[in-house]
């Protein structure tokens, strides 16, 4: 171990990390100290960075962004290992393992230590999309001395079952949430799929169509065909859909996903649903469970609305099913 290749590589005095070997996925980062939730774990700068789409980068564009890399750079990128183990067989294949896409210049780059970084469907470290070509990682919850920094490497996997995971992924997962045979296991995918199917109802399409018009519909996920259509025409009352949304706050809390960012992406479309309301009665409630501490305790508070309606929900329909429109349109995210 003392002379892998991966103890070469140079870790910022400023960040408390290590690479060290990771039980059944090749070597990985572990904290040397605790990092508070928020707080950066991680700034990095690419060794090189190619401004084009991954499919059109060739094997030429590498070999000439490896060529103009100076002697450190070169003797740091020759450190890279397949998990670890072997040499990459091309620059293509090692670069689809070490990279990253970036926005703001669009592109990718080759990251030594962020690439590091092994996948767990509950993550403990996000990196946000790359606005300028470092990354900064920060914790999404409390890491403790000696634990490994782990991040999500798909962004919709909240609302995907293990198997769904493991064919995205290309590698058989052994974070938590993917262990056979262990009841947070079966309870992960029992949530996992509630949440797809609650997002259904609420967004009137499945994750795998989100966008896409006229593709093949996942309307399996909701068997009742009445509740289904409801869905997609955006006819879910007012009253249900801050219950469907509450649960999956809920879900995802109790999954380990509810960090800060998915509540800033979250809260700000249940405060709106809550403050739609104009049946004097639904309105109240959904006041009083909004001021609730918890997502428990304001699902709790909320639950009397389970069956009503609202003056509100002719309105509220047809603006979603405009604003679907608008999403619809090329160009319009
Ligand atoms: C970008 S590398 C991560 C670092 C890698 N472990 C190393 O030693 O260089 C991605 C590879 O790590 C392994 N890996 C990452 N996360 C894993 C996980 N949760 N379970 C199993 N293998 C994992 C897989 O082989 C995957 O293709």
């Amino acid at each position: 171990m003392s002379d892998h290749p991966y103890t070469h590589l140079l870790i910022p005095p400023s960040s408390p990390l290590t690479l060290q070997p990771s039980a059944g996925q090749g070597w990985g980062i572990f904290a040397t100290n605790p990092i508070p939730k928020n707080s950066p774990i991680l700034t990095e700068t690419p060794l090189f960075h190619i401004p084009k789409p991954h499919p059109q980068i060739t094997e030429h564009d590498l070999y000439t962004a490896f060529s103009n890399l100076s002697l450190p750079n070169k003797a740091q990128f020759s450190r890279l290992r397949d998990n670890a183990s072997t040499l990459f067989t091309s620059l293509t294949n090692a670069f689809a393992e070490n990279s990253f896409a970036t926005v703001t210049p669009p592109g990718h780059g080759l990251y030594l230590l962020h690439s590091r970084f092994n996948h767990s469907c509950i993550p403990n470290a996000k990196i946000p999309s790359l606005d300028g070509t470092s990354i900064t990682s920060f914790a999404c919850r409390d890491i403790a001395r000696g634990e490994e920094v782990t991040v999500c490497y798909n962004t919709d996997f909240e609302c995907r079952i293990r198997s769904d995971r493991h064919k995205c992924l290309r590698f058989t997962c052994v974070c938590e949430a993917c262990r056979r045979g262990t009841a947070f296991q079966v309870r992960s995918d029992m949530r996992r799929t509630l949440i797809r199917g609650l997002q259904y109802l609420t967004l009137g399409t499945d994750i795998d169509t989100l966008g896409i018009q006229n593709r093949k519909s996942g309307s399996h996920i909701i068997s009742d065909p009445k509740l289904r259509r409801a869905a997609e025409t955006m006819n879910i009352p007012l009253p249900s859909r801050l219950l469907y949304n509450l649960l999956i706050m809920v879900l995802l809390e109790h999954e380990g996903l509810l960090d800060d960012l998915m509540v800033q992406r979250m809260e700000p479309g249940i405060v709106t649903i809550a403050h739609f309301m104009q049946t004097k009665e639904n309105a109240d409630v959904a006041r009083q469970a909004m001021a609730q501490e918890t997502w428990l305790g304001k699902l709790c508070t909320a639950f009397v609305l389970w069956g009503r309606e609202d003056l509100a929900d002719g309105e509220l329909a047809v603006q979603l099913r405009q604003l679907r429109q608008l999403r619809l349109q090329p160009g319009l995210s």
